[in-house]
């Protein structure tokens, strides 16, 4: 078997081996991804084929920016268009496909990897964790009433803002200019690229499936905030909301919990952590179902990657790191004054024992050490080292992604 990167002159073949080990026809319904593979960047794109040649493995690599808690905006391969055909599984193809992979992305400087995996079982092996989690909310329209803010002191800034609906193709570029404003504000969050856009590639509302966007504007009339949503047999549903801060999530509820003729309101796409429930008059009229982990992270540095981002407590702890996959191991200590990390390496007896899929799980703050020491995959060397560690790894927000790759 030999890996090689594609050539624009490979990209039909790229796509009908990966259509084929997913048992799917390349007319894929512009809901379920729109034009995806238009944004495929070939020179990123490796082909596994056997000795005479056959194609039997693809793999294929997005250039995003993921932003971190603290605010840095770090470059991330994304690992997507993954599949060998079915008549070679489980003959090391994807592991020799993935070997590849993260030599390149270390070749290229990337010290974080990210991917949205089909199965869960396939990626811990190669050291990816589950990172960011989403969720669904189900509003029963009838009883889904906002409350009046109850929060003692200031009273609540008036409503300035408005909203407006346009039909998806009358945007412009509205949508990429307020996704991007969002996206460096949202730990987890990646980048879209301007050739996302521009191609109409991914799942609505970048993909050419009809829409109608309610725009929010602020007092001077900027748009600060878009809902993309479709309405059907009674169920509105939003693809997303993409909001520059809480008040103008909140507006754009208001305005989906006010459409006639609909009674139900589905919010794809919403953080764990989301205040929406806490905002209703009846925190039972907000049903909460398919909670699944989205976006899985890799670290390939580890002292480059922890000081990268920010962190909001300061301390000190030693984490001892595995890295099966690569045949590596690392002792750090990780010091942690005004906001940001030293990470060295070290012989102190460690607090933490973990795998490297471990550590991309707690990196951007979605999942808490101690959970992690609970489900035996962390070894705490010493009472207080999960507490220790909970307080550092956490951010005043889940990270969240809701980009579809
Ligand atoms: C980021 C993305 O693109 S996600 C999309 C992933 N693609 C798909 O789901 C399409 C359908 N599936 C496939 O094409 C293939 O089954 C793949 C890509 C998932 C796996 O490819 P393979 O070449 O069979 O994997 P490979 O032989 O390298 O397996 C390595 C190990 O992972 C295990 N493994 C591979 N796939 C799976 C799986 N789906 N579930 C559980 N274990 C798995 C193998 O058993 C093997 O374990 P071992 O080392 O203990 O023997």
């Amino acid at each position: 078997m030999q890996i090689r990167p594609a050539t624009g002159q490979d990209l039909d073949v790229f796509v009908d081996t990966l259509h084929a080990a997913f048992g799917l026809f390349p007319e894929t319904p512009v809901d379920g991804g729109g034009l995806w593979w238009s944004a495929l960047e070939t020179d990123r794109c490796l082909l596994a084929s056997t000795a005479d040649g056959r194609p039997v493995g693809t793999a294929a690599t997005y250039s995003f920016e993921l932003t971190l808690p603290g605010g840095a905006v770090v470059p991330a391969g994304g690992l997507t268009a993954v599949g060998v055909l079915p008549t070679h599984r489980r003959q090391g193809v994807l592991s020799a496909l993935m070997r590849q992979h993260l030599a390149d992305l270390r070749a290229r400087g990337e010290s974080v990897a990210v991917l949205l995996s089909s199965e869960a079982p396939i990626y811990g092996r190669f050291g990816y964790g589950p990172a960011t989690y989403t969720s669904k909310l189900t509003l029963t329209r009838g009883k889904a009433a906002l409350a009046v803010p109850r929060a003692r002191g200031e009273a609540p800034a008036p409503e300035t803002g408005s909203v407006e609906v346009v039909r998806r193709d009358g945007c412009g570029d509205l949508l990429e200019e307020v996704y991007d404003r969002y996206r460096r504000t949202q730990p987890g969050a990646l980048s879209r690229p301007h050739r996302w856009w521009e191609l109409r590639a991914g799942q609505p509302p970048l993909s050419p499936a009809p829409r109608y966007i309610a725009v929010h504007r602020d007092a001077d009339g900027a748009p600060d905030g878009y809902a993309s949503y479709a309405v059907e047999a009674g169920t509105l549903t939003v693809d997303e909301i993409i909001a520059t801060d809480d008040a103008v999530f909140t507006a754009l509820v208001r305005y989906v919990l006010g459409h006639d003729l609909v009674s139900e309101v589905v919010l794809r796409h919403v953080p764990a952590d989301h205040p929406l429930r806490w905002q209703l008059a009846d925190f039972r009229a907000a049903e909460v179902s398919g909670v699944t982990d989205w976006l899985w992270v890799r670290l390939l540095d580890v002292s480059g990657a922890l000081t990268a981002r920010g962190w909001s407590v300061d301390g000190e702890l030693v984490l001892d790191v595995d890295d099966p996959f690569l045949g590596e191991q690392g002792r750090y200590l990780l010091t942690v004054r005004d906001g940001k990390a030293d990470c060295a390496p070290t012989d102190r007896a460690p607090d933490l024992s973990l795998d490297i899929r471990d550590l991309g799980s707690l990196y951007l703050g979605g999942t808490a050490p101690s959970t992690l020491v609970r489900a035996g995959h962390v070894t705490a060397h010493r009472p207080g080292a999960a507490a220790l560690a909970d307080a550092l790894f956490r951010t005043e927000r889940a990270p969240h992604c809701l980009h579809w790759f």
